[in-house]
């Protein structure tokens, strides 16, 4: 079993368990299910930066990144830097991450909140929406294309945006539906965890026109950006290079000032 596989039963489990303490109904009525959402494309449209900085405590690829931060100041300090969006790992076991990360993110900030997370049942969706989030990630290898159609179109429903996150040209294919707002590729294959911008580089010109491209992971420098800006992307999404440093924000607002 890889990673991914493995990372997916887990979640499955998990998932049913959740059901059972906290019903559907229950998380309907949270304050925060009905209210505005903000929108992270329009964000990254208008940008010339497309910054979506990270929380990530730690990752299966990189064990520990950093467990000193908090993510009240992680936030506060992404929305004082500039950037577009924010990024919340709410899985626990592999991530270290949790709902209640995605809630302070809410309380601490006005920034677009993309709740990342394995997701690979209606009922988390609900959740983002409860905890806090604005945008929702699929991703194209854990989906059938029937899947990420009734999930995108469930969020649409909620008012969340859908960033659909592909690593090759078959994930691509299935998946290109209207439903869908923004389109990720990942540069890091989740099943064994190499990285290389080239992946971008090479799905960019098979990505329709009418959805923001987003490049994701992998990104340490400038001059990455620089080298994928030209194949069209407008979204940039950064953890490890700013979470391991001791100020996430400070690390983002000096990135975002050279680019
Ligand atoms: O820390 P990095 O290399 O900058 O990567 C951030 C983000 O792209 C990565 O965390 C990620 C992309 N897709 C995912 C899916 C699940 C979990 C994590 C991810």
């Amino acid at each position: 079993m890889n990673i991914l596989e493995k990372i997916t039963n887990d979640k499955r489990t998990e998932v049913n368990l959740r059901k059972q303490l906290i019903p559907i109904k229950q998380l309907e009525q949270s304050i925060l299910f009905e209210r505005n959402t903000i929108s992270l494309s329009k964000k990254l449209k208008a940008s010339n930066t497309g910054i979506i900085a990270e929380h990530k405590r730690r990752s299966p690829s990189k064990q520990v990144i950093n467990h000193n931060l908090n993510v009240f100041d992680v936030a506060k300090g992404y929305e004082s830097a500039g950037v577009c969006g924010m990024s919340v790992l709410t899985d626990g076991k592999y991530f270290g991450g949790s709902l209640d990360d995605l809630l302070t993110a809410r309380a601490s900030c006005h920034l677009p909140l993309l709740r990342k997370e394995f997701i690979i049942d209606p009922y988390q969706i609900i959740e983002a929406k409860a905890y806090g989030a604005d945008i929702i990630l699929l991703i194209a290898a854990i989906l059938t294309n029937a899947e990420i159609k009734q999930f995108s179109e469930l969020a649409k429903q909620l008012n969340l945006e859908v960033l659909l996150e592909v690593h090759n040209v078959e994930e691509l294919h299935k998946s290109i539906m209207p439903s869908l707002d923004m389109l990720g590729v990942n540069n890091r294959n989740l099943k064994t965890f190499e990285v290389s911008l080239e992946t971008s580089k090479k799905l960019s010109n098979l990505i329709p026109e009418d959805f923001v491209k987003v490049s994701e992971s992998g990104i340490s420098s400038v001059e990455a950006i620089k080298q994928l800006q030209p194949f069209g992307y407008k979204g940039f999404l950064i953890g490890e290079n700013f979470m391991k440093t001791n100020n996430a924000g400070e690390s983002a607002k000096q990135f975002i000032e050279n680019l």
